[in-house]
């Protein structure tokens, strides 16, 4: 990498904290608030070595986390961090961590758990460290996740706030700007959490909040443009989906007819959704979409194959296959152009998310799906070709990256789409797929999603479409006996996808969509809602 990219790079240009991550299903949300808040943040192991950091943090967070600190094989941070001279607020295990390492019998298991809701009662103390709780009077609510306690103050240490279970809900060092809470400010249940987040990042740490997605998109570009240099050339997967539009628009910004874009119809796409998807990136964004039509190689692979993962497998390589053959195709196309020219590098729209769970200190969490976006998996492509990955979005939520899509002039109807998954039909098709049987999701689907539009329910429901069972149910059509399959209508609400409750219809709504596909879609008998939250369900059907 040419070292002057380092310079792009958020971290170089707005004050940053970092996040050091122990694992709590919660650390995400430390950074959401910062950044809403406009102060930059990014989250790395609770292991990084503070010696390799490129960057200096204006402060630093320690997260909470499932270990016990006193437990042999818990993660510790370096020490060094403390030798950085920056603010350091530790939540929950961070805050145990930092008592820990004064002294480890600071820290002691509780007697019972504490899970939820909390009064806290807010200490004066008429020194620095009043300034995490400023502007918050005497008390306030806040939620608490812990079994682990502080079973006395640290060495140094003052007490700024006490629960009736925790004596030291919150502590600070006498002298020094590092604080502790018991309790999540990073949930929506501590509802002034985001102001005691903002006390510290910006009153303590003087991080000026100036994080814009505006500069974000522009310092992308002019790093896009470092590392492709000016002969390269960038294939992108767009599916049509969020992620990969607004990846391909600041791809086309950054080297404009050097970015080539291929969809795959895999047979499993929406109804017109290719020739849709096209036109709309075409007309209103100016990208030059390829559509490979693949359905009948799809299909006939996956023909007679029940099994979820081989499913997603089969779909996940021959994706692969067909942009290897892409990426060679648009080489020999570019020849004698001015554009002539390799195919260096894949654009990907991997999310933070993604990114944070590759990163955890523990590795991925335990494979419940394989989930095979075409850019999951592409290792044999990227080695096979010599590709590069390209992934403009790996620093942001999916708020976020909606955000940059309006600010692009994407149009709202793209930019709230509701997400799709990669292998798409195929996974909500409980059985093995057919054309026939993906046909008959495909138009249920469009008259569920449809019927939800015109309701104006559409911006309420965070996913929603019909799956199909393939077992077959008897019904009865106009005195005649009728054998056919079941459709399965699921919609959720969610906000992280992580976990999700099924959406509240009326059940006239509901009745009235029943109706409708029976009456549309030949080879269906019955029409059922799915009520299943997640967990224990998962949101696809496969
Ligand atoms: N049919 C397809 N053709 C080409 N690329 C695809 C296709 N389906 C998925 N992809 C690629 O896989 C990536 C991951 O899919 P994913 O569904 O997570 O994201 P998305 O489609 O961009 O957005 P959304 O999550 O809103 O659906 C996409 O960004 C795109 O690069
Ligand atoms: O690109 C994708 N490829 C996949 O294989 C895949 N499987 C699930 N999803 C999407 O992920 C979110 C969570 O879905 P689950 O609750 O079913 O795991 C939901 O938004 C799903 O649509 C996928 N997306
Ligand atoms: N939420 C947390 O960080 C929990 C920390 C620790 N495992 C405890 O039970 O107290
Ligand atoms: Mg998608």
């Amino acid at each position: 990498m040419a070292p002057n990219l380092e310079a792009e790079a958020p971290h170089n240009n707005f004050d940053t904290i970092l996040v050091l991550d122990f694992g709590s299903q919660t650390s995400h949300l430390i950074l959401r608030r910062l950044r809403a808040l406009g102060v930059f943040a990014e989250l790395l192991p609770c292991t990084t070595k503070i010696a390799d950091l490129t960057w200096k943090p204006k402060g630093i967070v320690f997260s909470g986390g499932p270990s016990s600190v006193y437990d042999d094989g818990a993660p510790h941070v370096d020490p060094a961090v403390f030798e950085l001279n920056v603010p350091i607020l530790g939540i929950c295990y961070g805050c145990q961590e930092i008592a820990w390492r004064i002294n480890s019998a600071n820290v002691a298991r509780g007697d019972t758990r504490e899970y939820g809701h909390a009064d806290v009662k807010i200490t004066k103390v008429n020194s620095h460290v009043d300034r995490l709780f400023a502007g918050m009077g005497d008390a306030i609510s806040v939620f608490m996740s812990h079994f682990d306690k502080l079973v006395s103050l640290p060495e140094g240490f003052v007490v700024i706030a006490a629960t009736k279970n925790s004596e030291f809900a919150g502590i600070a060092h006498q002298e020094k700007p590092i604080f502790g809470v018991q309790f999540h400010p990073e949930l929506e249940h501590t509802p002034r959490g985001t102001e005691i987040l903002r006390n510290f990042s910006v009153d303590i740490c003087g991080a000026e909040p100036n994080w814009k997605m505006g500069d974000f998109v522009q310092l992308e570009i002019a790093r896009i443009r470092e590392l492709v240099g000016d002969r390269a050339l960038v294939i992108g997967a767009v599916s049509g989906g969020v992620d990969s539009t607004v990846g391909a628009t600041i791809m086309k910004a950054a080297i404009g007819d050097r970015f080539k874009s291929v969809l795959i119809n895999n047979g499993c796409m929406r109804l017109n959704e290719c020739e849709e998807v096209k036109e709309t990136l075409g007309k209103h964004l100016g990208i030059d979409l390829t559509v490979v039509e693949a359905g009948e190689l799809f299909l006939s692979r996956l023909a007679g194959v029940s099994d979820p993962e081989k499913k997603r497998k089969i779909i996940g390589s021959t994706f692969i296959d067909l942009f290897e053959k892409e990426a060679i195709r648009i080489e020999k196309d570019a020849e004698n152009t001015p554009n002539s020219g390799k195919v260096e590098w894949f654009l990907q729209g991997t999310l933070y998310p993604d990114v944070i769970e590759s990163l955890s200190f523990r590795g991925p969490s335990a494979t419940i799906k394989t989930h095979h976006n075409v850019g999951g998996l592409p290792e044999r492509m990227m080695n096979g070709q010599g590709l590069r990955l390209i992934e403009p979005l790996r620093l942001l939520f999916k708020d976020e990256v909606r955000a940059i899509g309006r600010q692009l002039g994407i149009h709202e109807s793209l930019v709230m789409r509701h997400p799709f998954p990669g292998p798409g039909i195929a996974i909500r098709i409980l059985g093995d797929v057919t054309k026939e049987r993906a046909e008959i999701a495909r138009r249920a689907d469009n008259i569920f999603i449809t019927m939800i539009k015109e309701a104006g329910l559409y911006d309420q429901i965070s996913q929603a479409f019909a799956g199909l069972d393939t077992n077959r149910s008897v019904g009865v059509f106009g005195d005649q006996r009728v054998w056919g399959y079941i459709v399965i209508l699921r919609a959720v609400r969610t906000k992280d996808f992580m976990s999700a409750e099924a959406f509240n219809f009326d059940n006239a709504f509901l009745a009235n969509v029943s109706r409708t596909i029976c009456n549309q879609v030949d080879g269906v008998a019955r029409v059922v809602y799915d009520l299943t939250s997640k967990p224990p369900g998962t949101i696809e059907l496969e």
